[in-house]
Parts: structure tokens; C-alpha cells; sequence
């Protein structure tokens, strides 16, 4: 192995090659990179570089993956360099490029070759040949073997998952394990918990489950134990909220905040809403809610202002501005909009007492006009879709149900978190789901799931599950760049049953195969029982989720059909192959400490296929696209309003269109402005003059 210093004047490549085989141990690279580092930097470097050396190298080249910058004993020296991850990749080039006149241009790059995408391993190939005899099976005939089913029912803290009726067997089931090993999924688990930075394109670490983690537990990011800055702010947030419950935190008019308008979108709103929903018929969470309103305003539309505000009084109104980056051009324009209703009524000097916010920018909260001190802060290491757990729902939900039903919540995600970090793969819940959903999505080809709870306090988890899923796995390429040769990511929709069997369900059975989570709770929320009813209402309800996975897996035969006597011509219509996979999900009951199993299960399951699909389930650029041009049609349809500037730029449908748009806008006759609105505030609704706004 040769090695150079980076002393050399060229800003070329000046170092080295260093082969390193496919069959190169862990401890051989360690071995390795001990030597590269010490070697390369054989003094102290100095703080900008270490810093530099710290976060701009994870940006670095295709193979990237391979190099994790982490605080480890292999270079106690620098912290800088962890260690090369063969995996099933082939030869790493480790190369150090230098520019002599800046110190700060030091590369350090580990050029390794990609990693085999997990589609061209032995294990992948293993299953795909298994198809063909899964293909074989019908679910009618594996459901009669006991044994198998026995295996397939797993419990974990009160939560019965049954997967038997799963396109499955023992063998199946055995394939996927050792993909999940191939993928090294139990690794990349560890990676997360240890806040590495496994969101490679942004550079961040995933620490959601650090929100959920108690007092005591330690995770470290970036060499920080996270869990005290954790619980100083939920500290901060019982504090507040209980002031604001109690009556001690007042409106300026001295009158108690009794309804909170939470302005957010995305994960900065379909979280909370599901909490909020699952919780608000509970009896406990409804006893601790009473007299006290939550609404939330996500849609810039303003018809969602409109019924979000609809019955409040800003006197007794409290607003939190919910959003990570506070920049989302939607959140921003409601918080606007709700500022503006808030000081029409109450002076400007009623913001500090009417609003809060949280977010991770707090200087753009201070820009804004809201006190800093009245922000609750969270971290980078939080992705949007999985902030539910930090200020973002906590806040909200502590003021509606207080502080305690918060806690419990976490305290029912921590228990799975617990589970899915510790527990082994064959034991693992949300490991289990997500390798039967790669299976379902890649192998059978399935590209939509529905996820049915029978409970309809639960309406608003698909939604949210929508949002965890699909934002998190709708990606094309691997997690080092190349395009995928497989399908990931799926479909995510849902909705209560029944509600949804009188919906879409017929697709289900007889169209397209969904694979369906059917989650239903033993002891309802609400219980009620007519006499003279052979079953409670919820029974009757239940008699439902039990029948519809079985009508799924068994279908009807034409044989069944004509023995029941159902006329010839009607037999193609009425015949069901069955033989479609779903899931069963029983918990014991719906309250705070269930519905954070529930989201932690869902979570987990989604990481989990984007482990195994190797891909970064943690950023989200297709987003982002839309938000930039969102902006240019902004900007011009100002200069179009203000500069009687011609629409340009676009194609010819958009021009068009906005156009159109444009036009309509000065001809139509606005009605008198709405009442919730007050004149002054948005006269007119449209029907305004803009005034001209440089972006
Ligand atoms: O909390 P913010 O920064 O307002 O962002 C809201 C949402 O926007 C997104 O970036 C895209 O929808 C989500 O990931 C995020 O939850």
C-alpha cells in the first residue's frame, strides 16, 4: 500500500491506490483507513479542517456510502475517518487529493466502487426463483396448515400481528431473512441509532427515536447525547402548556386560551392530525380536552383559513406556527394571514401572548415577530415526516390533552423503538412487515397497499402513513446514485372500515391486488349495545375485519358458486380468486400509548424497505422541484398583475392557463367578504390591488 502526504504541490490526485478485495474483513479496512489517516495527517488538524473534514466529505463522490465519518477508536486521533464498509462491493481506491495553497481544500476521498444494488445478490436471486412455486400456492391451502399459521402470528407489548394470510412460507420467510442479513439491515438499524449520518445526501443523522427515548436513556449525534436537549424542550413545553391549560398564560384581554389554531403541512401537520384524531373520542383524552378546541390549518387554500377559523374568537385564540425549516411558502402565508386576524382585532402587541411557534430555525422565527422565548426548538436529526414525536405534536396535543397524554404516547413509540433496535429479525415486528412489503411490492409486483383500520378514530393514519411512506421510499435510484432495476416504494391510501367496503374495496377484491393492513382494536373507544342486537355495535364492526382478510385470501370458486345456486350467467361475475395477501393487526385498545406503537410500527416498517431497497428514505428532492416552480409562477403573475408584464417563460398549456387564470381573476364580482374575515384585513378576498413584490 503507498501512501502520500498531502503535502505534495499538485492539485491533482497525488496519492495512492489501495486495493482492498471483495473478501476484505472489517477489521482489515479499519486496518487500512488507521493507516491512511494517520499517514495523511500525521499532525493535529486544526479546527476548520476537522470541522471541514467533519461535514463536507460525506458529500463527496459515488461510493461514498462506504466512507462513515464518526467519532470511532480507529482514529481516536482525529475522529475523522470510521471505517470502509466492503459489504458486497468489490475494490476501493482510497485516494487523497490535495491543493497545498489552502489547507481547507484537503480532500480526503474513498473512491470505492458501488455497492451490488441488492437486486444481484445471491439472496434477491433466491427469491425471485421461489416465485415461481409461491405462484403456485393458493392461500386457501396454506391457511389449512396450522403449523405455519402458528408461526405467523407474532406478538410484542400487546400488539398481535397475523401475517399468515401473506403469500408466504416458512421457506419464503427464511429468503427474506437472508436478504435482510445480505442488506445488512441489522447493521444499518444499528447505524441509525448510533446517529450516524445515514441521510448521506443531506448529511444528517435519523434520531426520531431520540424524541421518544426517557430521561435516562443516551444517544448520541455527532458526539452529543441528544436525550437532555430532548427533554429540556419537552421540560419547556409542560411548563408552557400547563400554564396555558390552568389559566396562569392569558390573552391579552386577560382572557384564558381555550382553541389553538396549529398552522403546518406536510409533517408539520399529518402527524399531529392523526394523534389529535385517534384521540379526541378516547374517554381519558376527552375528559382532559373538555371546553378546549384544536384545529389545523395546512391548505394555503383559503377556504381552509376559512374552517379553520370558523366559531374562533382571536381573544381566546392561541396560534402555533409549525415548521421545521419556517420557509414553507404555505405555512408562512397562513401564519401571515392568521397574524394579521389576530392584530385586526387585538393590536400588534397581542403577537407575543397569541402566538407561538416551533421549528428549527428559530432566527426566522424572530424575524417573523414571534418571541423566541415563546418557541419550542427541535433538530436537523428530525426528518419533517417524522417530527410528530418532537414540538411539533407535542405542542399541540399538550395544549388540547396536556402533558401526560404526551408522554404516554411516547412512551408507546419508545416501547417499539425498544423492539425494533433489540429484538431479532425473525422476531421483529415492523422488521417483519417491512420485508413482506418488499416482497409484496418487488417480487409480485404490487405498486399500491391499503392500510384499513376498523376503527374510525383511526381515519386519519393512512393519510399520515401516506406521507411517511411514499415521501420516504418514492425513489428511483439507489442511495449511491445508480438507477434502480427493481420496484420500491408503493402506493399508500386507506380508509376506515367499513367506510371503505362500500368504497373501493370491490377493486380489491376482483380488480387489481392491494395487499391490505386490517388493524383493529378489541375494546373500543366508544362502546355501545342495543338490546335485542345479537352483537354490540362495535362487534358488528369487528365481524367485518375479521371477514373481509378471509374473503381476500379464499375468494369463491365456481364450484361454491353453482352449489349455492347461483344462476350460470351471474357465475364470472361473482367469482373471486381470493388468494390476495393482507395482514391483520389487533391492539388492545386505542389510546395515547397504542397510537405511538401504532406510528413507531409504521415508521420502522417504512425504514426498513428503504434499507432493504437501499435507498435514502430520509430526503425528499422530488418536493422540493415542485416548490421552486410554484416560485416562478409566483413571480410572475405579480409582474403580470403590478408590471402589466406578458406571462413568459412557460410552455404553451401553462401560459395559457394562467393566462386564463389572470383574466378570470379582473372579471369575476366578488361577493361581500366573508365573515370570518375581517374587511380590512383581505377586502374583497381577490379582488384587490397587488402591490408589486420582488422575490
Ligand atoms: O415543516 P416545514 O419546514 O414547513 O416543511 C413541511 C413539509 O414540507 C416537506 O418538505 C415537503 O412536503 C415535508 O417533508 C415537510 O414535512
Amino acid at each position: 500500500m503507498l501512501l502520500h502526504t498531502p503535502a505534495a504541490s499538485s492539485s491533482v490526485p497525488v496519492a495512492t491506490a489501495a486495493a482492498v478485495s471483495s473478501s476484505t474483513s472489517q477489521e482489515s479496512c479499519h486496518r487500512l483507513l488507521a493507516s491512511v489517516s494517520s499517514s495523511v495527517f500525521s499532525a493535529s488538524p486544526s479546527p476548520v479542517l476537522r470541522r471541514f473534514l467533519n461535514t463536507q466529505q460525506l458529500s463527496l463522490g459515488v461510493g461514498q456510502q462506504h466512507l462513515r465519518i464518526a467519532h470511532h477508536p480507529v482514529c481516536p486521533m482525529f475522529n475523522l475517518i470510521g471505517w470502509v464498509d466492503v459489504g458486497s462491493s468489490h475494490s476501493e481506491d482510497i485516494r487523497f487529493v490535495t491543493d497545498t495553497e489552502d489547507l481547507l481544500n484537503v480532500k480526503a476521498t474513498a473512491v470505492v466502487s458501488k455497492s451490488a444494488l441488492i437486486s444481484e445478490t445471491p439472496a434477491w436471486n433466491s427469491l425471485k426463483n421461489h416465485l415461481g412455486h409461491i405462484n403456485k400456492t393458493h392461500l386457501r391451502d396454506l391457511l389449512k396448515d396450522k403449523d405455519r399459521c402458528e408461526g405467523m402470528i407474532k406478538e410484542y407489548d400487546g400488539v398481535v400481528v397475523d401475517f399468515s394470510r401473506q403469500r408466504v412460507t416458512h421457506e419464503t420467510l427464511e429468503k427474506l431473512l437472508a436478504l435482510a442479513k445480505e442488506a445488512k439491515l441489522k447493521e444499518k438499524i444499528e447505524s441509525m441509532f448510533n446517529g450516524e449520518h445515514i441521510n448521506k445526501t443531506e448529511g444528517r443523522a435519523v434520531l426520531h427515536v431520540a424524541l421518544r427515548a426517557p430521561r435516562y436513556e443516551q444517544i448520541f449525534c455527532d458526539g452529543k447525547n441528544v436525550v437532555p436537549d430532548v427533554w429540556e424542550v419537552l421540560d419547556k413545553i409542560k411548563d408552557f402548556t400547563d400554564r396555558v391549560r390552568n389559566g396562569t398564560w392569558v390573552g391579552v384581554t386577560g382572557k384564558p386560551l381555550t382553541d389553538v389554531v396549529a398552522i403546518g403541512i406536510g409533517g408539520s401537520f399529518l402527524g399531529p392530525l392523526f394523534v389529535h384524531t385517534a384521540l379526541q373520542t378516547e374517554p381519558g383524552t376527552a375528559k382532559s380536552s373538555k371546553g378546549r378546541r384544536l384545529r389545523f390549518l395546512s391548505n394555503v387554500d383559503p377556504v381552509d383559513v376559512a374552517c379553520a377559523l370558523n366559531g374562533l374568537e382571536q381573544e381566546t385564540t392561541l396560534v402555533v406556527v409549525v415548521s421545521k425549516t419556517f420557509t414553507t411558502a404555505e405555512t408562512m402565508l397562513n401564519a401571515r394571514t392568521l397574524r394579521a386576524w389576530i392584530t385586526s382585532a387585538l393590536g400588534s402587541e397581542a403577537v407575543s401572548k397569541h402566538m407561538i411557534a416551533v421549528s428549527t430555525n428559530l432566527k426566522l422565527v424572530k424575524e417573523f415577530g414571534i418571541d423566541p422565548a415563546n418557541a419550542f426548538a427541535f433538530w436537523d436529526w428530525v426528518g419533517g415526516r417524522y417530527s410528530v414525536c418532537s414540538a411539533v405534536g407535542a405542542v399541540p396535543l399538550a395544549l388540547q390533552y396536556g402533558f401526560e397524554t404526551v408522554q404516554k404516547f411516547l412512551e408507546g413509540a419508545w416501547s417499539i423503538d425498544k423492539h425494533y433496535h433489540n429484538a431479532p429479525l425473525e422476531e421483529n415486528l415492523p422488521v417483519l412487515l417491512g420485508l413482506l412489503t418488499v416482497w409484496n411490492v418487488s417480487f409480485h409486483g404490487c405498486s399500491a397497499m391499503a392500510i384499513l383500520p376498523y376503527c374510525q378514530a383511526l381515519q386519519k393514519l393512512a393519510p399520515h402513513i401516506q406521507q411517511v411512506s411514499m415521501e420516504s421510499n418514492g425513489k428511483g435510484v439507489s442511495i449511491d446514485g445508480e438507477t434502480l432495476p427493481y420496484e420500491a416504494g408503493e402506493i399508500d391510501f386507506g380508509e376506515p372500515g367499513t367506510n371503505g367496503q362500500h368504497s373501493f374495496y370491490q377493486l380489491i377484491h376482483q380488480g387489481r391486488v392491494v395487499p391490505c393492513d386490517f388493524i383493529g382494536i378489541i375494546k373500543s373507544q366508544q362502546s355501545v349495545y342495543l338490546k335485542g342486537e345479537i352483537v354490540s355495535n362495535h362487534d358488528e364492526l369487528m365481524c367485518n375485519f375479521f371477514a373481509q382478510a378471509d374473503a381476500l385470501a379464499y375468494g369463491k370458486t365456481r364450484e361454491e358458486l353453482r352449489a349455492e345456486g347461483v344462476p350460470d350467467y351471474l357465475i364470472p361475475h361473482k367469482t373471486f380468486t381470493g388468494n390476495r395477501p393482507s395482514l391483520s393487526m389487533l391492539l388492545p385498545t386505542l389510546d395515547a400509548y397504542t397510537t405511538g406503537q401504532l406510528l413507531s410500527i409504521y415508521e420502522h416498517r417504512v425504514a426498513t424497505m428503504g434499507f432493504i431497497w437501499g435507498i435514502n428514505s430520509f430526503d425528499q428532492w422530488g418536493v422540493e422541484l415542485g416548490k421552486s416552480l410554484a416560485t416562478r409562477v409566483r413571480t410572475q403573475m405579480n409582474a403580470a398583475r403590478t408590471k402589466g408584464e406578458p406571462v413568459q417563460g412557460f410552455n404553451y398549456s401553462t401560459t395559457t392557463l394562467l393566462n386564463r387564470y389572470l383574466k378570470g381573476k379582473t372579471q369575476l364580482l366578488y361577493p361581500e367578504p366573508h365573515d370570518v374575515f375581517p374587511s380590512d384585513i383581505i377586502p374583497g378576498t381577490d379582488n384587490v390591488v397587488y402591490e408589486k413584490v420582488e422575490q
